[in-house]
């Protein structure tokens, strides 16, 4: 479903400047894999999210989903094969448009006939009933200017619009990071709920240790640009946080003074 091999990516190359983001980044998903990413500031999480997005581009290695190798296409070409959901609330939507407008313009990204905001009866009907399932009493609020809902209400929405043209891939990139813990829990869930239901292939960016156990089947560590710990189903059912700060100080041989240290939050 999403294969990334030799992955690498060099910015500011042969200046003083430079930095490794990305080096030989190996990942194989199944469909329905829900892999959530863990790793300090700057180990390349959001770099390999854009690696997948087609927001940037190796300089080596393949990107491959849904068995098509994917790694020249640009971002627009790979939008329909993608659904993503940043930590800003804000970015996600339209403010100046409606709910229901928003709704459908998601609804046409995987449509290939361009974009298409009309709203007839049919369409209201499903989106009334996708919003429905956020229980957050939006279905009522088709009609209003998303620059009016909450941070918490955007996010949710931004959650059903990269998922429900159920997308190969969800990326998730410290979704809940700006809202408060009741918020965040909310979006937590529903994120869970949205996932399970259509089985979807997810990657999840998090600063919260306790969330990246708590969701998903598969489990990474990153640091320094590499992947350095792969925690496969079985074992990520009986893992603790302490299981994590250990695996850390092992490889790296870093001793950690906390899960702050790791988390860098
Ligand atoms: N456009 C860019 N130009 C130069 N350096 C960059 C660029 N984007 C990322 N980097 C560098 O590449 C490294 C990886 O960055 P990246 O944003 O992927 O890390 P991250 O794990 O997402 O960190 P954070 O948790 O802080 O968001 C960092 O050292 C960063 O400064």
């Amino acid at each position: 479903m999403l294969k990334l091999e030799g992955i690498n990516r060099i910015f500011n190359e042969t200046t003083p400047d430079e930095k490794i983001a990305l080096d030989n980044i190996n990942l194989d998903l199944k469909t329905g894999d829900f892999v959530t990413v863990i790793g300090s500031n700057g180990a390349g999480k959001s770099t390999m999210m854009n690696m997948i997005s087609g927001a940037l581009s190796p300089d080596f290695g393949t990107v491959e989903i849904d068995r098509k190798n994917v790694t020249k296409y640009p971002e627009y070409k790979r939008s329909h094969l993608i659904g993503r959901v940043f930590q800003d609330p804000m970015a996600g939507t339209a403010p100046t448009m409606t709910v229901e407008e928003n709704l459908a313009i998601a609804y046409s990204r995987n449509k290939r006939r361009g974009l298409r905001i009309g709203v007839d009866k049919k369409r209201r009907e499903f989106f009334r009933e996708s919003l429905e399932s956020l229980h957050l009493n939006l279905e009522n609020r088709l009609t209003a200017k998303v620059g009016l809902l909450s941070g918490g209400e955007r996010q949710a929405l931004s959650l059903l619009m990269a998922t429900f043209t159920k997308p190969s891939i969800l990326l998730l990139d410290e979704h809940t990071a700006a809202l408060d813990p009741s918020r965040a829990e909310l979006i937590t869930n529903l994120t869970k709920q949205l996932v399970e239901k259509d089985n979807l292939t997810t990657l999840m960016v998090t600063h919260n240790m306790q969330q990246a156990l708590d969701l998903g089947n598969r489990l990474i560590m990153m640091d320094k640009g590499q992947i350095i710990l792969e925690v496969d189903p079985e074992a990520k059912k009986d893992l603790t946080i302490a299981d994590l700060m250990d695996a850390f100080q092992r490889i790296r041989g870093e001793k950690l003074v906390s899960d702050r240290t790791l988390l860098s939050v």
